[in-house]
């Protein structure tokens, strides 16, 4: 019995082009002015210094660290410490009401139907655990944090990994097969079901089900019902 959902956001919550063209481009034109007014920040210092370390730069000048987080924004790297950086530029832009998070239209309703139902449901983003609480206390359909029991991020492990799921059961409390994956990339949930959780693929209009997919397919939430 499925007594938990663990859901993804960008493609399976809410559309890749809310976060690629508006999320992202807004941190990329201001990531370079937020680390210099923020440089005193100990939060701001610890993960350009992380990021500085996954780039493997020993001595590496404010301006470069600069360049190299644009260059991951560009390439979309899920760096733990580029999506931190993110989160905190982020929050200006809900604050100010520049944008609020896109959710797919049948998700409010549909994680206010699982929580009605006991189901207990938490995130697992790339996107860091601060940034995931200001996207869902700011979607267009209002308030869904507390839709939510908890949120896990790249701190956790990586999304393709299988150990971070052993992980996020453990953290959670549940047997593996008790908690469902909800998930856009297939190398996430191939990862959620060596780790002994179900999957469900949600694969978005326009995309389609892939034919003879490891994983059950639906187009959205209310059909993971049917
Ligand atoms: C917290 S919203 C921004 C999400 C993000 O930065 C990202 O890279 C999306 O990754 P996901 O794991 O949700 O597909
Ligand atoms: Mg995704």
């Amino acid at each position: 019995m499925i007594t938990t959902i663990l859901t993804d956001i960008e493609g399976t919550t809410s559309s890749i082009s809310f976060v690629k063209d508006v999320l992202f481009p807004y941190a990329r034109e201001r990531l370079p002015a937020f680390v210099e007014t923020h440089a005193d920040d100990a939060q701001v210092q610890h993960w350009l210094h992380e990021a500085a370390k996954e780039a493997g730069l020993v001595s590496a000048s404010r301006q470069e660290i600069i360049e190299l987080l644009v260059g991951w924004i560009d390439a979309d790297r899920k760096s733990t410490a580029l999506k931190a950086l993110q989160g905190m530029i982020w929050k200006d832009g809900y604050a100010t009401g520049e944008y609020r998070a896109h959710v797919y239209p049948e998700v409010a309703a549909r994680l206010r139907a699982w929580q009605a139902e006991g189901k207990r449901l938490y995130v697992y983003s790339s996107g860091s655990v601060p940034a995931q609480r200001l996207f869902f206390a700011h979607t267009e359909a209002g308030d869904l944090t507390p839709c939510f029991s908890g949120y896990f991020d790249t701190e956790t492990g990586p999304k393709r990994d299988a150990e971070s799921y052993r992980r996020i059961a453990n953290a959670i409390g549940e047997p593996p097969g008790a908690i469902l994956f909800l998930s856009d990339i297939v190398e996430e949930l191939d990862a959620a079901a060596a780790a002994g959780l179900q999957t469900t693929l949600l694969a978005r209009e326009p995309g389609t089900c892939p034919a003879g997919g490891a994983h059950r397919c639906v187009a959205d939430f209310d059909a993971i019902e049917r």
